[in-house]
């Protein structure tokens, strides 16, 4: 996909994929387009060239019946700030029918503790919870989860990782961005490096960690990219 916004390059023919029943993480440095093209997958923007396909479907306009079919958590949770945590995942538990569900996703969370403070009294770390187990419920066959455990204390980073094994080991697609090399490190089947626009590299952890190791690999394919700018 090729994307503009104004006369900034934002997407320059990026193309990657995420298989079903793994962790795809996205890496890439602040600016690279990793916001654009998770928008794009979850059908809330439309790229200007290329196209995008979830579950063999145009996730613009697509309907009820796709949606369901796909979780997502946003960078800045996207939760009502008057709502009560419980409240807002049963609300949304009844829209997918899956109330059944709820209560283990609360519980792996650690939700029950916060779960009657209005949304805008919790912390960062305690919304983050909230807006992944409202990613998670419906079984989704896709989720896109944006930087998930940013900001996490480390036992909650644990319990969230916990989770996101056990939805990718039930066969789910799972694509994570994250600025963490040890999250991709532990979590990731498949890494995706971006960088101004593009794909860097693109493989198992091993393949693109190289002899070098993740972090330094990413250095020297990130830093790359930058010298090859300005782009318009
Ligand atoms: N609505 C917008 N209007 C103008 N420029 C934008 C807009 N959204 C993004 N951009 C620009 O497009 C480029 C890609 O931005 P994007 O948010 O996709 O990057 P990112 O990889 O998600 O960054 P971060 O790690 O900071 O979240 C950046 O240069 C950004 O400034």
């Amino acid at each position: 996909m090729t994307h503009h916004y104004g006369s900034k390059l934002a997407l320059d023919k990026m193309s990657w994929s995420a298989p079903e029943g793994a962790i795809t993480c996205v890496l890439g440095p602040n600016g690279a387009g990793k916001t654009t093209i998770m928008e794009m997958a979850e059908g809330l923007r439309r790229p200007e060239s290329g196209a995008v396909r979830v579950l063999d479907t145009d996730p613009w306009g697509a309907n009820a019946a796709h949606r369901r079919r796909v979780g997502v958590m946003l960078q800045d949770g996207g939760l009502p700030g008057s709502v009560k945590p419980l409240r807002l995942l049963q609300h949304i538990a009844r829209l997918y029918d899956a109330t059944d569900q709820f209560p283990a996703l609360v519980e792996e969370l650690g939700i029950e503790e916060f779960g009657h403070t209005a949304v805008r009294r919790l912390s960062g770390g305690q919304r983050q919870r909230v807006a992944l187990a409202a990613a998670l419920i419906g079984r989704p066959e896709v989720v896109f989860l944006d930087e998930p455990s940013a900001g996490l204390d480390p036992h909650a980073r644990l319990d969230v990782w916990d989770l996101v094994r056990r939805t990718r080991d039930r066969g789910c697609c799972v694509v994570v961005t994250t600025h963490s090399f040890d999250e991709a490190d532990r979590l990731a089947d498949r890494v995706i490096i971006v960088a101004a626009g593009s794909v860097a590299a693109e493989g198992s952890v091993a393949e693109v960690s190289g002899a070098d190791g993740l972090e330094d690999s990413y250095f020297s394919l990130t830093r790359a990219a930058k010298k090859s700018e300005p782009r318009k």
